[in-house]
């Protein structure tokens, strides 16, 4: 289970980063007093425009920045108290994470199984399963610089879940990838799901928010606007599909249009 209290993150911007947002002001609220519960057997969507704090807030959850207030609990583990007790429940994609350029997806996998101290024989098993599944074996072999943009996400998927965690945060799974290979990554995380794992994804894509995420929580300039299943955001909003719904969330919000 995730429990976020009442989190807040404002980042202290350098002079480029105030001159490039037209700001006097060094700081940035990104995060503003979230709260979320997401539980197991759930997939659960943050969902915002861009600039909305949705990467923000995975990134405070998986233990990468530090929130500059509220608490954040991971199975129970506090994520500033108790950080690797959370890394090691968690599997985390994230653009910015990337794998290095120089190895192959194949050492890349090993490398992160033996770091989360997976043992040989699991670690096996786990790279058949996956790298089967999402069409890896065909260039593991290939060093990371050489591969698509897809097949990067793949490998990258792949390594994030190599410890088998009961906590997967993705954010935006299917960015760059062809619906084909976004179809596969969106069914695997149903998988997990239906495994009793904990899903949670950031997307801007409604479509993909609306077929995959059980509940769904609409995030603008920071703050939590809406949160509930797709029906109940219909029914409170008087929509019939969700980017309706998300446009007078958002209108709403903002007082236009
Ligand atoms: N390291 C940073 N330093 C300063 N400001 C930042 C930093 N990272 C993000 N921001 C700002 O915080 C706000 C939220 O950014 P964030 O990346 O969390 O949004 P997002 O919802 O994930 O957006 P997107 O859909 O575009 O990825 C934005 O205004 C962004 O410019």
């Amino acid at each position: 289970m995730i429990e976020i209290r009442d989190l807040t993150k404002v980042y202290r911007l350098n002079k480029k980063q105030m001159a490039e947002s037209h700001t006097k002001n060094p700081k940035k609220t990104a995060v503003d007093h979230l709260s979320l519960t997401a539980k197991k057997g759930e997939i659960y969507g943050l969902l915002g425009p861009n600039g909305a704090g949705k990467t923000t807030t995975l990134r405070c959850i998986s233990t990468i920045i530090r929130p500059t207030s509220g608490e954040i609990y991971v199975d129970g583990h506090e994520v500033q108290k108790e950080p690797e007790a959370v890394r090691n429940s968690i599997g985390f994609l994230t653009s910015d994470i990337k794998l290095d350029d120089q190895f192959d997806a194949d050492y890349m996998f090993r490398f992160f199984g033996r770091l989360h101290k997976v043992p040989e024989d699991v670690l096996k098993k786990r790279r058949d399963e996956l790298f089967d599944y999402f069409g890896i074996s065909e260039f593991a072999h290939k060093k990371i610089k050489e591969l698509s943009t897809g097949m990067k996400q793949k490998a990258a998927i792949a390594v994030s879940l190599v410890h088998d965690p009961d906590i997967v945060i993705f954010d935006e799974p299917t960015n760059g990838l062809d619906i084909i290979t976004a179809r596969n990554v969106t069914d695997y995380l149903k998988k997990l799901r239906d495994d009793g794992k904990l899903v949670i994804i950031s997307t801007h894509i409604m479509s993909e928010a609306q077929k995959l995420c059980d509940r769904i929580g609409m995030i603008i300039d920071g703050k939590k606007e809406a949160e509930g299943t797709l029906d109940e955001l219909l029914t409170k909003t008087c929509t019939n599909d969700l980017e309706d719904a998300f446009f007078q969330i958002y209108s709403a919000r903002k007082g236009v249009m």
